[in-house]
């Protein structure tokens, strides 16, 4: 599904107007509907709602919610803030129709702007998506003011302050909103870490806009749905068999780290590889045969750290690295053989990233279109050089992928993937229980298995991090998010699995 820039926001409004022959205010009653139906199912009644409204039309759908909330009986205080001179025509029709009983008051200066109670309910109705300067001022005071109450603040749209879809200016106030409604999709800002303490938890509200707009506008920018993911799923066929599936190698593991390849082989396993194949050091023999009885294991000539490839490279299908490895010398060399000679799809993480991160002659040797990374954020700027925040992370992103043609899988709480031609995903699974050693390898192995069963380099990473991350959530149910383990999301991929293959309704 697509993310749209506050620019398209804005034109798909337009079209969806024009489209449907409604005013601009019927869409703004619509939007501020479908928001209020979704306050409604949160807050009840009982308690006073304090609704803050800026100039434009995002003010505009707080006077219609403010509207709709008093006829369903909440006790609503309106706030409008600011010169009200300039308003937009919406604003102005919505301040026409308040009813006689719902005065609003106005917030001309600070001494004006009210004191709340902690934990008291406020709709924050400022800014939207037409912010287009950072807000400082009287409205930043009352930003301000409601951050420090302790309110439980919902946002409509956006969290009055943030932009959108660039960098917010570090002297511009933003509103700490507990939950944020946005209309009909999310926003880029929302899939930041930097923006977690504005956006909240956020939810999508649908609003009925164009969808042949949607689909026609052009962007970079995506985000993964469970639709994109089951689409993805490729059934399998009645007369199949193993060699159907393809052969994984995976050179992973070292001394002490042989965890970190068990996991990455069982994972791979889960990911419905056909036969998989591990090359690690000699300590690694026993640990393997036992801990995945599944697997073919070979044996390194050295006996603490990986320093060689298999013989006959060339009969496996893919091959992932990275999990455990370390990054003593002869395991640099490895690496190096690796990326000059190997023909097959490569799927790249920890110390392998580590090693080619440290030498611009591995990086330059990295094949075309033939390689994906999945780094977490640390490993990434060890490829890129420090990044100043998460758009500046999204620019290198698309930058490296572009220059060095390969796919990267940029792990976090929304895991970004780059494509080569500049495209960007952001998954939408996963929690933080996933914030445990080991997560990484499992994902490590799933991609592998994904290509190894013929799924493009695109489609691997897509479905390896949304299948990843739904274990996960999957896994949340049974044992919650501190004492979820690495095991556990692998324990949770059949059923993911099978909850990608069900039909679509
Ligand atoms: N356009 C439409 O048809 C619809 C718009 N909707 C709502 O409208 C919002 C966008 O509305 P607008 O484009 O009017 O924009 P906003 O309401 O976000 O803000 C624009 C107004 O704020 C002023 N402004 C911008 N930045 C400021 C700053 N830093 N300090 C002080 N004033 C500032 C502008 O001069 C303008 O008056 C959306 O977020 C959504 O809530 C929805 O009602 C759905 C339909
Ligand atoms: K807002």
């Amino acid at each position: 599904m697509k993310l749209l820039t506050a620019a398209q926001t804005r034109e798909a409004d337009a079209f969806t107007i024009k489209e449907e022959g409604i005013t601009s205010t019927d869409l703004m009653e619509r939007a501020a509907k479908a928001f209020t139906c979704w306050f409604e199912n949160k807050f009840q009644p009982t308690e006073e709602v304090h609704i803050f409204c800026g100039p434009g039309n995002n003010g505009g759908d707080g006077l219609v919610a403010a509207r709709l909330l008093h006829e369903r009986n909440y006790h609503v205080k309106l706030y409008l803030v600011g010169d009200l001179a300039n308003a937009s025509d919406d604003f102005k029709v919505n301040q026409e129709r308040l009813p006689q009983d719902l005065k609003p008051q106005f917030i001309q200066q600070e001494t004006e702007i009210p004191q709340l109670q902690q934990k008291t309910c406020v709709i924050d109705a400022l800014f939207g998506t037409g912010l287009n300067r950072p807000v400082i001022g009287l409205y930043a005071q009352v930003i301000s003011i409601l951050n420090d109450s302790g309110a439980c603040i919902t946002s409509v749209d956006m969290p009055s302050g943030l932009y959108t879809d660039s960098q917010t200016p570090d002297e511009g106030a933003i509103i700490k909103a507990a939950y944020t409604i946005s209309f009909e999709l999310p926003k880029l800002a929302f899939l930041l870490p930097q923006h977690e303490q504005y956006v909240g938890k956020w939810h999508v509200v649908k609003i009925g806009l164009s969808q042949q707009f949607i689909s026609e506008v052009e962007t970079g920018l995506y985000f993964i749905t469970q639709q994109d993911a089951q689409h993805l799923v490729k059934p399998r066929k009645k007369f199949s068999h193993k060699g159907l599936y393809g052969h994984a190698l995976l050179l992973c593991g070292g001394f002490g780290k042989m965890g970190a390849a068990v996991l990455a082989a069982r994972a791979c396993l889960r990911g419905g590889v056909g036969l998989l194949t591990i090359q690690a050091p000699q300590v690694g023999y026993t640990v393997l045969q036992t801990a995945v009885p599944e697997a073919m294991t070979l044996t390194d000539k050295n006996r603490k750290h990986l320093s060689e490839l298999p013989n006959e490279i060339t009969k496996f299908d893919v091959i992932g690295t990275g999990p455990g490895l370390g990054t003593e010398r002869v395991t640099k060399t490895a690496i190096g053989q690796l990326l000059a000679t190997a023909q097959q799809p490569l799927v790249i993480d920890a110390d392998a990233i580590n090693i080619i991160a440290g030498s611009e002659k591995l990086k330059a040797q990295l094949p075309k279109n033939k390689v994906i990374l999945t780094p977490h954020p640390k490993e990434f700027e060890r490829l890129v050089g420090k990044v100043k925040n998460d758009y500046d992370r999204l620019q290198h992103l698309r930058e490296f992928c572009a220059e060095y043609q390969c796919y990267v899988t940029l792990k976090g709480s929304h895991t970004a993937i780059g494509t080569p031609e500049g495209k960007v995903y952001f998954n939408t699974t996963g929690n933080s229980g996933m914030a445990t050693g080991g997560t990484g390898d499992v994902l490590t192995g799933i991609i592998t298995a994904l290509v190894g069963q013929q799924y493009t380099l695109e489609e691997a990473c897509l479905l390896g991090v949304y299948v990843h991350g739904l274990s996960a959530d999957l896994a949340l149910h049974t044992v919650g998010a501190i004492s979820m383990t690495a095991s556990d999301v692998i324990d949770h991929l059949p059923k993911a699995f099978l909850h990608l293959s069900q039909p679509m309704p």
